[in-house]
């Protein structure tokens, strides 16, 4: 452990008090759900990043259980002074429904039945999983996330995010993945499931009360995904064509080369940590999910809201760079705020699980952002309400003014006078502030992003904002200028 690690964590449980709609029309009563957080959520809760997990993943993205050898699954982007600064950010990551990682899973305890769930769990999707971290989230009270970031079956989620409750994440980063199944990818999911369902230890998903797993079935299944997982280049790299253990062939089926050995190793390590229920399950989610509506992509994505990066890995045959390009075209043809980074990497889709530095840094980038607290002028006049227009008017020329924001006596906004605004009293021959002062008057907090707001300037053709708290006290005022100078 080091100073860059959130330390030591705990996985904690959320009970969801209502049953959960499937869109298979079943409901599940009673869900759990597992999750850890890092670092806190601030007064505004607007610093949440919901982190979702892939395949095999679970609750524990970072830090150290107590007397664990290794830490969680994502620790080289979660932590203090890392993208995913835990001194900045407060992270949330769960474990999926259907999970065996302590979320309602096949291996739960059924409330109707009081036995395990078994192949009796209902068939579950992408949404499903997503509806409970959506419970998960407003149990916090947070209204909008941060961003929402994922990779692989990780990025599904995000992706469903982005359609399903579109106001609810200003930013998503989805990885290695796709807005709809593949044959290809199909395929490989069910030859895992067959591998399962042909051990007979799997006993029709009735195995919880023996003492024997469907292990040589789910290994199998471990070992054909892993290899999905990885590129050629990579085994090459690892492996080449080197044997384990011995200095030449046997000329038997016992372990020649060190990938073999690889494999049984992944395999036998799988089944330690896995359910061979829940396997079944999360494939068949990852198997259903298609966000195409009307069997188009861009149909699919037309409500996204949220600033959007795709990233792909260059020797991900699994989850292409072609898939992410089919979403960034999908998200471009929406108006969408896309953009798209490639991973430079031999590792092949596990990348997003192993390319620290680059991680980090399109994480970091795409995060960053300057917020209208970095720019605003706090220093500013103000005016009352019952001021006449001389006063305006010499307040402007001291201090230099184009716009002074009218206040209450307690200092809350209750319009805004320009210089245009003082020429049209000469016109219209008024004397008094309250009658030529705009009163709908647009204004911002500290914590909108620039972006934002330069994007509400320019809609509604103006140059100068009030700057106000919760209370729509004055703090400041950010202009086009200073924004056009950040620019440049
Ligand atoms: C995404 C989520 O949400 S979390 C789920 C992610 N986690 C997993 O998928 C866990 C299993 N997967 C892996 O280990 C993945 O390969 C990664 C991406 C996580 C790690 O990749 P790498 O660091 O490149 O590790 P690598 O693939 O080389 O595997 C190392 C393991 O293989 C073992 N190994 C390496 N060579 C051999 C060999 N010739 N024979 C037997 N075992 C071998 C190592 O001893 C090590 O074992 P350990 O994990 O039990 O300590
Ligand atoms: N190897 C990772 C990524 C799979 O997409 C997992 O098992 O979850």
């Amino acid at each position: 452990m080091n100073k860059e690690s959130v330390g030591i964590v705990e996985t904690e449980y959320h009970d969801i008090s209502n049953p959960i709609i499937l869109d298979s029309g079943e409901t599940l009563d009673e869900v759990t759900v597992a999750y850890e957080t890092y670092g806190e959520l601030n007064k505004e809760k607007s610093n949440a990043i919901l982190i979702c997990h892939a395949l095999t993943g679970d609750a524990h993205a970072a830090g150290w259980h107590e007397g664990d050898k290794k830490p969680g699954w994502w620790e080289m982007v979660i932590g203090p002074g890392k993208a995913l600064d835990s001194e900045k950010y407060f992270i949330i990551c769960s474990n999926v429904l259907g999970g065996c990682k302590g979320t309602t899973g096949p291996s739960s305890i059924s409330p109707k039945t009081g036995k395990e769930y078994g192949v009796d769990f209902p068939v579950i999707t992408i949404n499903d999983m997503v509806k409970v971290q959506k419970e998960l989230i407003d149990s916090f009270g947070i209204s909008q996330l941060a961003a929402v970031i994922g990779g692989s079956m990780g990025g599904m989620q995000v992706l469903e995010w982005m359609v399903s409750y579109p106001r609810m994440m200003k930013k998503a980063i989805a990885i290695a993945t796709a807005g709809r199944s593949s044959p290809q990818q199909i395929a490989f999911n069910t030859v895992g499931r067959q591998a399962i369902f042909s051990d007979s230890k799997w006993n029709n998903g009735n195995y919880y009360d023996t003492c024997e797993i469907p292990s040589n079935g789910l290994s199998l299944a471990r070992m054909i995904a892993h290899i999905t997982y990885l590129s050629d280049e990579s085994m090459d790299i690892k492996f080449g064509r080197g044997l384990q253990d011995k200095d030449e062939i046997s000329y038997d089926f016992s372990v020649d080369f060190q990938v073999e050995s690889y494999l049984k190793h992944q395999g036998e390590t799988f089944v330690k940590r896995f359910d061979a229920n829940s396997y079944l399950f999360i494939t068949k989610a990852v198997d259903l999910f298609d966000l195409s509506a009307n069997d188009s992509l861009i149909d699919g994505f037309k409500n996204v809201e949220a600033k959007i990066k795709i990233i792909s890995v260059d020797t991900d045959w699994l989850y292409p760079t072609e898939q992410s390009m089919e979403l960034v075209t999908a998200l471009n043809a929406n108006d969408v705020d896309v953009s798209f980074s490639e991973i430079k990497s031999n590792y092949g889709h596990d990348a997003f699980l192993l390319e620290r530095g680059q991680l980090n840094y399109i994480f970091s980038n795409f995060l960053s952002e300057n917020v209208v607290d970095d720019l605003m002028i706090e220093d500013i006049a103000t005016i009352r309400e019952n001021a006449d227009i001389v006063e305006a008017a010499k307040l402007m020329l001291d201090k230099h003014l184009t716009h002074i924001p009218v206040v209450t006596d307690d200092c809350k906004l209750i319009g805004i006078v320009t210089s245009w605004d003082l020429s049209k009293s000469i016109a219209t021959n008024s004397n008094h502030l309250k009658d030529i002062m705009t009163k709908k008057v647009k204004y911002c907090h500290a914590n909108d992003s620039i972006e934002e707001i330069a994007r509400k300037m320019r809609k509604f053709d103006i140059s100068c904002l009030p700057v106000v708290d919760e209370e729509m006290k004055v703090l400041g005022l950010i202009t086009t200028d200073q924004i056009s100078n950040l620019l440049s």
